[in-house]
């Protein structure tokens, strides 16, 4: 995965590559976010953990060509909205202008209401993304910090600030070395994010 940092990226580790973009769509984001908020049937899936069910302390929408399966159940796609596809398409215009050759079928979209909705502590590493997948996250609304910490502890835990309309690339080995989570926050606020995957079919 090179990378010319020129084309506006921040690099917040070199290896595994961890990179972010501050502003991806300009003035559209907001419309983005309002057309995603209200266009979505965003679900509230019960999942398995420890034995127990349990709702999901956050909304989500899958979307995309394939099926995509998590936490041991498979969630059906919905096919591309407008704005979730041309998002996508800007990332991939985006990743093509600092060198990284990437393009995705698929997007898992996280509704978080207020700073009280998160996500826990994971790893994107379905068998189906491949053994080093690139995962990138489009950020809109509320600025929450994503928390990262290394599998083996070599190094302390950190945070990437993501700001409304910024793009966080998670490149190959981010997956396999580290875990991430959105944690609870007391700041308000709705905040969607995207994150678009490559999954494989068959
Ligand atoms: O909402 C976020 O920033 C994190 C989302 C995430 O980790 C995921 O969709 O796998
Ligand atoms: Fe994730």
């Amino acid at each position: 995965m090179p990378h010319d940092a020129r084309a506006g990226g921040e690099r917040l580790l070199a290896s595994p590559p961890l990179i972010r973009f501050p502003t991806l769509l300009g003035p559209p984001a907001d419309r983005a976010l309002a057309a995603l908020d209200r266009d979505l049937d965003w679900q509230r899936p019960r999942l398995r953990l420890f034995g127990r069910d349990h709702p999901i302390p956050r909304r989500q929408v899958w979307m995309g060509d394939a099926v995509y399966r998590y936490s041991g159940r498979d969630f059906a796609p919905i096919p591309w909205h407008p704005v979730a596809r041309a998002i996508r398409d800007a990332v991939v215009a985006r990743l093509a202008e600092a060198g990284i050759d990437a393009d995705f079928n698929a997007v898992l979209l996280n509704r978080y209401a207020d700073g009280g909705e998160r996500m826990g502590w994971h790893c994107d590493d379905e068998p189906e993304l491949g053994p080093a997948p690139v995962i990138a996250a489009v950020s809109l609304g509320a600025d929450r910090p994503l928390r990262f910490r290394w599998k083996d502890r070599r190094a302390p835990a950190f945070n990437v600030d993501q700001p409304h309309d910024s793009l966080l690339v998670m490149g190959p080995g981010i997956q396999a070395e580290l875990e991430h989570a959105l944690l609870p926050r007391r700041a308000p606020g709705l905040r969607i994010s995207l994150t678009f995957r490559r999954v494989r079919d068959g």
